[in-house]
């Protein structure tokens, strides 16, 4: 591990970190935010997950998350959103390749060397966590659109592993909609019976009332792809079926930016609290 950056950034300390992946077989770079130690409990993480065109920078650099985690006790991990590097394989388009892994494992060439977020950030990237840093189990996870999809899959795909999941403006049905379909498509080949394993409507429905944990899902109601890539009306009726714990905010004249996150992260963190620091 390679300390690229640290800052003193309110009562804590804001880092970025190089590593090699064994799961991407790439390196990769992630920030992080660590509160100052209290007493002798470890603090407990919340994994955030960016959107499209997105590196580890965005929410770090953006959203002012640091104030209201330093308070609460909380590290920030901020990973990057697909692998990286020049023998990676990439697309023209900003919503495909690099800057758009969809936080699945990619089954398809050119995609499947590389592109494995849902395995890195499963299972590589919180060990590594708990190995580098002084930090408690207990985890919770949120992102932003294609983050919040990846949010969501991680949580619904992994009962028990996080006291809680979040989200801004998330790409809840991803199957159904063209961020999806065209990343699915590339990613996981044209037989979509296996893209089902990644939509987070089809994986609430099939999932087990016992498993269930508390979500929170804001989205602003002038977000420019309300209509057309995001759709939360679908997974809370999926939610409303399965008698899963949303909460579905729609936030009246907010867009898709780091400005609407901006505005209700601190809501986001102290949900979160509420669960991790039980
Ligand atoms: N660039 C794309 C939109 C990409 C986009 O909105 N990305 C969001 C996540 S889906 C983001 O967080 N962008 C980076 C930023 O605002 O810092 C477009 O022109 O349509």
């Amino acid at each position: 591990m390679e300390l690229l950056e640290e800052h003193r950034c309110f009562e804590g300390w804001q880092q970025r970190w190089r590593h090699d992946s064994s799961t991407l077989n790439c390196a990769m770079t992630f920030s992080i935010f660590l509160p100052p130690p209290r007493d002798n409990t470890p603090p407990p993480v919340l994994y955030w997950l960016s959107g499209l065109t997105c590196n580890d920078e965005n929410f770090a650099t953006k959203a002012g998350a640091q104030r209201v985690a330093a308070e609460l006790g909380i590290v920030l991990v901020m990973p990057d959103t697909s692998p990286r590097g020049d023998n990676v394989a990439d697309d023209e388009g900003y919503d495909l390749g690099k800057g758009a892994g969809f936080y699945l494992n990619a089954t398809q060439a050119p995609w499947a060397a590389h592109y494995r977020m849902y395995d890195y950030l499963r299972d590589e990237l919180p060990t590594l966590i708990q190995a580098q840093f002084n930090v408690a189990e207990r985890s919770a996870i949120s992102g932003h659109s294609m983050g919040g999809h990846g949010a969501l899959i991680l949580a619904l795909k992994n009962p028990g592993k996080y006291t809680s999941v979040s989200a801004f403006a998330p790409i809840v049905n991803p199957t159904r909609v063209p961020w999806g379909q065209k990343a699915f498509s590339a990613y996981l080949g044209e037989d979509k019976s296996s893209w089902q394993a990644w939509d987070s409507c089809a994986l609430m429905l099939a999932s087990d009332a016992a498993s269930a944990i508390p979500t929170l899902i804001d989205q602003g109601d002038t977000d420019q792809f309300l209509a057309d890539q995001l759709q939360p009306a679908v997974l809370a009726e999926a939610a409303r079926q399965t008698q899963w714990p949303l909460t579905l905010r729609i936030q009246s004249g907010f867009d898709h930016s780091y400005w609407f996150i901006a505005s209700f992260i601190e809501d986001h963190l102290r949900f979160h609290a509420q669960h991790l620091l039980k």
